[in-house]
């Protein structure tokens, strides 16, 4: 992976935590997100309809993310997740997110399903995505969010 950017987080305490967002539901674009979080909680994962909280880190414990890029060139192997931050009434919330992708010097580069995932031992499996060019699927991002549904092929 050729790209990394880095984003740091604060989430300062509010006393209506239902009033505000701390980060909306997104997924993350790229192939892997690397997070430290502090000890507080606030990190939530989608599974199915429910939010379900990340317990607490272990002190330096990393979580990773897989992301939509990865989704795509997997073929659906690897999954990425829908996730939140939540406001806490009462403590802050900090957080440092690495996103791991490929470089811009490939933006013009098509992008699909690896060849070894979809000719699987002479066993052809259907790809669930059409190629991209990775700028064509970074713009969706920026301007719709997720745009695996839209790269899918029906
Ligand atoms: O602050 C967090 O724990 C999550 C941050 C995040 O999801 C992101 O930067 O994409
Ligand atoms: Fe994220």
């Amino acid at each position: 992976m050729e790209s990394q950017t880095m984003a740091c987080h604060y989430y300062p305490p509010c006393p209506q935590p239902h009033l505000t967002i701390g980060s909306s539901k997104h997924t993350d674009p790229f192939c892997l997100t690397i997070l430290l979080q502090d000890h507080n909680q606030g990190l939530q994962v989608r599974n199915h309809d429910r939010w379900v909280d990340m317990p607490k880190s272990a002190q330096g414990a990393l979580v990773v993310n897989v992301g939509d890029f990865l989704q795509l060139i997997t073929n659906d192997k690897f999954k990425s997740v829908e996730h939140r931050v939540v406001a806490q009434s009462s403590t802050t919330r900090s957080s440092v997110a690495c996103f791991f992708g490929p470089g811009s010097e490939n933006k013009y580069r098509l992008y699909g399903p690896a060849k070894e995932l979809v000719l699987l031992g002479g066993d052809h499996v259907e790809p669930v995505y059409r190629e991209v060019h990775l700028v064509e699927f970074l713009d969706y991002f920026k301007s719709n969010g997720s745009p695996l549904s839209h790269f899918k092929l029906s």
